[in-house]
């Protein structure tokens, strides 16, 4: 598939060749060499992207590719759903079922023949950015509501207030054909002193925790648990506590689903802990790149040429919108600033701003009012906005303790290329530690990254156009 999808990359078509080279490439450069000067030394790096191989394929096609995480054999109607819910998924115009959603569905459908406790079983399941994650659990907690109940049966967990609106939104119109009932936990949604009545919640791990506590939440009926974005919220380093506490305070002891595009090692023996005896769907390292987005990397000289290379490439951004992740919050609003103040229009977004600015920012975003949103890791993860054809990593990912973050890459890029769509990925390397950390991605993701002068804004246009074009 991939090599219909678009280029055909050296690393498409050799991949145990490709990452030989790159561990010769993270090998032999110490941190003192000069990026601009290493960046020079793989001949692969010097491609001229827009000289390949164009190809356009349609999303039938990929459906119909067994090798696609798009393909299905099975139609919605051979997955057992209800007429209502097949009738919403058709107001959605979706046609197909993509790959997690076909396997995951029938397994989080089946109801227990003897007992394990009596409930349905766990799931832990990998799936790619921008393959259908979200509606394959909105559909499994549809299924299970009791809708003569109006108390809570489904808690959503979400790492981002924004996530935790787009994940509602999608559960109401797949469930606009029902009569089901929605509420947010998450900061400033809940009245002081008020119950929610609401079948279905979706939350932050904080705000449910603290809703369930005062009693604002009844968790005593909940069936379903489920941890979108599950390696993020188990992480001890993120929200791991939180959502410890949330699960201990749902003592129904609900089936149990944890979905993301990611689960590192370190996380994955905890997760199945949390989730024990569940069924499992996995991903192989070498699949977990969506070959739809192609990625691109730009040797700038220093802090300020990097500003100009950024504003360079927002002149050609003429069509879709962009997302530029940053590493630091006042970097999103210094560059926010510094942009305006040169007559683009463009937005910051972080978690220290109001929660009424970020749903402001995000909504204005969302509606293509605002082409370029500057922002940190905060939505690096789930937000699916299908006019977005660029993401920028003009700082690289990093963790908290300042290993290379591949996982937050996969998820940064994946905010484009959205459900057989293309996109660009491109990285802002400026000094020999984001050059370090750019190498340390390409090795464990098995996919190359490929230069584009920062002189050749032509060939970056090409790029654009190509992926507009398309
Ligand atoms: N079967 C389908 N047919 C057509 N479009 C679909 C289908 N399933 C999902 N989509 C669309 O694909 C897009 C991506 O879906 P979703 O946001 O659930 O991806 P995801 O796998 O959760 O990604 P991420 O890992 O980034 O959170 C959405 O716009 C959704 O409406």
């Amino acid at each position: 598939m991939s090599q219909e999808q678009g280029w055909i990359t050296e690393a498409d078509a050799k991949p145990a060749e490709n990452v030989t080279k790159l561990a010769d490439r993270i090998g032999g450069l110490s941190t003192e060499q000069q990026p601009a000067e290493a960046a020079e030394a793989p001949a692969s790096s010097q491609k001229q992207p827009q000289q390949e191989l164009e190809v356009s394929v349609t999303l039938a096609d990929q459906q119909a590719d067994p090798n696609s995480p798009l393909y299905s054999a099975r139609t919605f109607e051979e997955l057992g759903l209800h007429e209502n819910l097949l009738k919403g998924i058709y107001a959605m115009k979706f046609q197909k079922p993509s790959k997690i959603q076909e396997r995951a569905l029938p397994l989080l459908l089946q109801n227990p023949l003897h007992a394990l406790n009596n409930r349905p079983r766990n799931m832990i399941a990998q799936s790619q950015s921008g393959t259908g994650k979200t509606a394959a659990f909105a559909l499994a907690i549809l299924s299970r509501i009791n809708y003569d109940s109006p108390n809570p049966q489904a808690v959503v967990l979400s790492p981002s207030r924004e996530l935790a609106r787009q994940t509602m939104s999608v559960i109401q119109q797949m469930g606009q054909f029902t009569n089901v009932k929605t509420a947010f936990a998450i900061k400033d949604a809940i009245p002081k002193g008020e119950k929610v009545e609401a079948q279905v919640i979706v939350a932050t791990p904080g705000a449910l925790v603290d809703a369930v506590r005062k009693g604002q939440i009844y968790a005593k009926e909940v069936k379903v648990f489920v941890l979108d974005e599950a390696d993020n919220m188990l992480d001890q380093h993120s929200m791991g506590d939180q959502s410890i506490k949330a699960k201990n305070l749902i003592t129904s002891k609900p089936q149990i689903l944890l979905f993301s595009a990611t689960f590192p090692d370190v996380v994955r023996n905890f997760a199945a802990k949390f989730a024990p005896a569940a069924n499992e769907i996995r991903l192989k390292q070498e699949e977990l790149s969506v070959e739809g987005i192609k990625q691109f990397y730009m040797d700038c000289d220093n802090l300020e040429h990097k500003f100009k290379v950024l504003v360079e490439l927002y002149e050609l951004m003429t069509v879709g919108q962009s997302i530029i992740f940053v590493h630091r919050r006042d970097t999103a609003d210094e560059i926010a600033r510094r942009m305006t103040s040169e007559g683009h229009t463009v937005v910051s977004l972080h978690g220290k701003q109001e929660s009424s600015e970020r749903d402001l920012t995000i909504d204005s975003f969302r509606e293509g009012k605002t082409k370029v949103l500057i922002t940190t890791n905060v939505i690096a993860r789930g937000i699916d906005i299908s006019q977005v054809n660029m993401v920028i990593n003009y700082d690289m990912p990093k963790t908290a303790s300042g290993e290379p973050d591949s996982e937050t890459y996969l998820h940064r890029i994946g905010r484009t290329g959205r459900f057989g769509r293309k996109g660009i990925a491109v990285n802002f390397i400026h000094d020999p530690e984001s050059w370090k950390v750019m190498n340390a991605i390409e090795i464990a993701l098995k996919k190359e990254i490929i230069k584009v002068e920062t002189q050749d804004f032509d060939a970056m246009e090409a790029i654009i156009k190509k992926e507009l074009k398309d």
